[in-house]
């Protein structure tokens, strides 16, 4: 398996970052038999379903350098490991709140060479510093997610979108958003990519 999916879609990358993503491919498949972080169906679509996925995100903006990012309940590094490859001048910190997720993110990390990635265990809620932008994929509803990150972000924006959060979902997500009580943008990830698993997959952000 080959990441020509994500040159499909990010035509600009470099050699370097198209090695990287061919990487990722056997650091997972290596690092998954030793502590299992996707399922195995999943394995199968890791490009689409998983680093693609993660992509979405670098489809409605862009991160600039020395930009931080926070990626809240990064499980086994997404989306952080597949931004962190497309953006190497801006800084991300992964963080999980269980230990073992986070010794594959830093493994298959350090494998690829990527110095601008930063792993933590520890809850989201309980990490110091100030942030630009917060992404997250399937950790929690809206309403409990937004209030462990809301204090954790710079002032100053200098990108094009404000500094908040970017949060992956999918599915029907009025209740959630309007349960959340928050003024959300909705972007549709069908709109970017053909394959059907991104139907009714959106990215989901949130203005601080
Ligand atoms: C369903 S997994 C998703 C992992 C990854 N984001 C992905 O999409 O593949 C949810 C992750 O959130 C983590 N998590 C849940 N609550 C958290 C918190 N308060 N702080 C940090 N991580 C948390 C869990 O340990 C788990 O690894």
């Amino acid at each position: 398996m080959d990441a020509g999916l994500i040159n499909k879609y990010f035509p600009e990358i470099t050699s370097q970052q198209q090695e990287q993503f061919n990487q990722l491919s056997e650091l997972y498949n290596y690092w998954n038999q030793q502590i299992n972080v996707i399922s195995r169906k999943d394995m199968d679509s890791l490009y689409e379903r998983h680093v693609l996925h993660s992509l979405g995100i670098a489809k409605v903006m862009s991160f600039l350098p020395g930009e931080h990012v926070l990626d809240v309940g990064t499980g086994g590094g997404f989306p952080g490991v597949p931004l962190a490859i497309l953006y190497p001048e801006t800084d991300f910190h992964l963080v999980d709140s269980i230990g073992k997720k986070i010794k594959v993110v830093s493994e298959v990390a350090s494998a690829a060479g990527l110095k601008n990635l930063k792993a933590t265990h520890s809850r989201a809620e309980q990490i110091p510093g100030k942030f630009d932008f917060v992404v997250s994929r399937a950790v929690t509803q809206l309403k409990d997610f937004y209030p462990w990150v809301k204090g954790k972000f710079n002032k100053d924006s200098k990108n094009t979108l404000p500094n908040g959060i970017l949060y992956l979902k999918g599915g029907d997500l009025k209740q959630e958003i309007a349960e959340s009580g928050l003024a959300v943008q909705q972007y549709f990830l069908k709109n970017y990519f053909e394959e059907e698993f991104f139907e009714t997959k959106q990215v989901i952000y949130v203005k601080i």
